[in-house]
């Protein structure tokens, strides 16, 4: 057999593939209410004991705002917080439901996530670049997916134009035709499972299952075409014409229409508070059949079914990974002038507006070492305070990377590098080192070329550092309001002991060891060695070499104290970039 014909038919076993058979039994969530000054409220049960059956097919919930429809579609996907469900389980074919879930499924949101800087086809060819196994599906096989996606949902007209230009809004009857398709046997077999709020007739008689929700408990589970006889049986009857979902949700709101006394009281008991259609369908035979099941399943666990349970994997390698994702990245920067552009237009403008302020400086006393003095500090200024931008990166992208990671589509090292290499090369280091170049001869230091390099290493690792602080407030926080606050802070506080602005030697002990964690300081230590050490400054008649002011300063200039200040920026720049994948790993993804 040819490699082709094999991944032919790995590709067909894939669409033979029949969906699983989702369980889930007792089903009890509750949130803790929060008060003023973090005082803990009562808790709020948003599931009551919810038991059901979901199996290949069209799965639908409805039921009025605030009823749990989406609480319980978390809980069965696993992306609710764990530490809410007090009681019961969540089973896909008889396996107990991890956090693994999200490889093998795939989980649609309300919101809009996607990269505004990207196209339709783009986003929609990252995610199966991510999802699709490259071993069992090839470039063209992607490609011919997307397109037909494209087409199904009536996107073709903005398929490439950005989404953030395009409206792609696509109307629900076609969406919901496209996830009719995937559940068709014997093409996908798939089990759908979605929660709606109040779908026209051309889509409610599409649904095989409905489960009816109303305060966290079910009203009803069972065929969708069987839920009018069900509610009519109750005693409700349907006005001629009207949309059977519709109805629903007007016995469940107590605003349908009885046809007896009794209806009557059942309605206002409903709007008392007492869910007695949740009591009804308890006793129902409905419910009954569905603990028989729930039972039966357990009991097949029981004899051994979770011994089954494998790890699910990453659909693609860790280096595959990174080229989709880095590519997203360098992409996403180019499109965005904003960042990229601004960075090295703000990056000539300043070094032209330095050059110009410290032209040429000359190397006679006092003026020659205050003016490198100030320069240097200016210029550090600038290098630090330059990379508040970067607080944006992890809070521009918080949803997204929420949503691609808790799918499964990258690793989190693998997202936090792309940032890295996406932000730092083309934003950081490339608009530093021009900037370094045109300040630098401008305003006439040293001209051996490796002290150039020594300052625009310096410069950069600076920068960096600056970045990497940004980066973990950026990692830690939600909002831009809270990270200007976390980054001003300590930015200050650097500057302050830089050892320009205040005598270090002559501080309070117990406060001068701040000076250690100073980016500013190492910055300003290796621009003063660098620029200083073999250059003499002359007043009248007198020759001062640079290395008496260094003295004067404490500065240590040997080889090692020159070099000791890039080890120390160095180090800053790997903890804080530690410190913040460590942050990132620790999002909250749950709902
Ligand atoms: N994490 C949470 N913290 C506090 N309350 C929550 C949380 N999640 C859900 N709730 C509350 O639980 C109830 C059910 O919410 P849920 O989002 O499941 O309803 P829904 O039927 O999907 O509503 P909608 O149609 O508006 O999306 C609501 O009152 C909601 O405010």
């Amino acid at each position: 057999m040819s490699k082709t014909e094999q991944v032919g038919r790995d590709v067909e076993e894939y669409f033979q593939e029949r969906g699983p058979t989702v369980t889930f039994s007792k089903l009890r969530y509750s949130v803790q209410e929060r008060r003023l000054c973090c005082k803990r409220g009562p808790e709020k049960y948003i599931l009551k004991d919810v038991s059901g059956i979901m199996r290949p097919g069209m799965n639908a919930i409805m039921g009025a705002t605030g009823s749990g429809k989406t609480s319980l579609l978390d809980v069965i996907a696993g992306r609710k917080d764990p530490a809410g469900l007090q009681h019961g389980k969540v089973l896909v074919d008889g396996r107990v439901v991890t956090s693994e879930l999200r490889l093998t499924s795939a989980y649609v949101v309300q919101d809009d996530i996607l990269m505004g800087t990207l196209s339709v086809r783009e986003n929609l060819l990252f995610s199966a670049n991510l999802r699709l196994n490259p071993k069992h599906h090839s470039s063209e096989d992607k490609n011919s997916r997307v397109n037909t996606i494209i087409q199904d949902l009536g996107l073709t007209d903005c398929a490439d134009t950005k989404v953030r230009w395009s409206n792609t809004g696509c109307i629900s009857l076609t969406l919901q035709q496209h996830l009719m398709s995937m559940t068709e046997f014997p093409l996908l077999g798939k089990t759908v499972i979605f929660s709606i709020h109040q779908p026209r007739y051309s889509i409610f008689r599409q649904f095989d299952h409905l489960t009816l929700m109303h305060k966290g408990e079910m009203v009803y589970a069972g065929g969708a075409q069987h839920a009018l006889e069900y509610f009519t049986n109750l005693g409700y009857q349907i006005e001629p014409f009207d949309n059977p979902a519709d109805f629903f949700m007007d016995i469940t709101n107590g605003e349908a229409k009885s046809t007896s006394e009794l209806q009557t009281v059942r309605t206002s008991l409903l709007y008392n508070g007492k869910n007695t259609l949740a009591t009804t369908y308890c006793q129902s035979h409905l419910h009954k059949k569905v603990l028989e099941e729930l039972d039966h399943v357990d009991k097949s666990i029981a004899e051994g079914a979770e011994g089954q349970n494998k790890p699910a994997e990453y659909a693609t390698s860790f280096l595959y990974q990174m080229r989709v994702v880095c590519g997203r990245t360098v992409r996403n920067t180019l499109r965005n002038p904003q960042t990229s552009y601004a960075q090295l237009a703000l990056n000539v403008f300043f070094a032209i507006l330095v050059g110009l302020i410290y032209y040429q400086m000359p190397l006679t006393l006092t003026e020659g070492l205050q003016n490198r003095s100030g320069a240097f500090f200016f210029l550090i200024i600038n290098m630090v305070f330059g990379n508040l931008s970067a607080v944006e990166l992890f809070i521009n992208e918080r949803a997204i990377f929420i949503h691609e990671n808790s799918s499964g589509y990258y690793r989190t090292s693998v997202y936090f590098l792309s940032k890295i290499f996406g932000d730092l090369v083309p934003n950081r280091i490339i608009p530093i080192f021009l900037f370094s170049a045109i300040a630098y001869y401008m305003m006439g230091l040293k001209p051996a070329f490796t002290a150039f390099l020594c300052f625009a290493l310096t410069m950069s690792l600076v920068s960096l550092a600056g970045v990497g602080l940004a980066f973990l407030v950026s990692a830690s926080v939600s909002s831009f309001a809270m990270a200007n606050i976390l980054i001003a802070l300590p930015f200050v506080f650097m500057m302050v002991f830089g050892g320009f602005l205040v005598d270090l030697n002559g501080m309070l002990s117990w406060l001068s060891w701040l000076k250690w964690i100073s980016i500013f300081r190492y910055g300003l230590n290796a621009a003063y060695i660098n620029e200083l050490t073999g250059q003499f400054f002359y007043s009248n008649n007198t020759v001062i070499p640079g290395e008496v002011f260094l003295e004067s300063q404490h500065i240590d200039y040997s080889t090692w104290g020159f070099w000791q200040n890039q080890v120390a920026l160095l180090g800053i720049v790997l903890v804080c970039m530690i410190l913040a994948y460590i942050q990132l790993r620790r999002i909250n993804r749950w709902k």
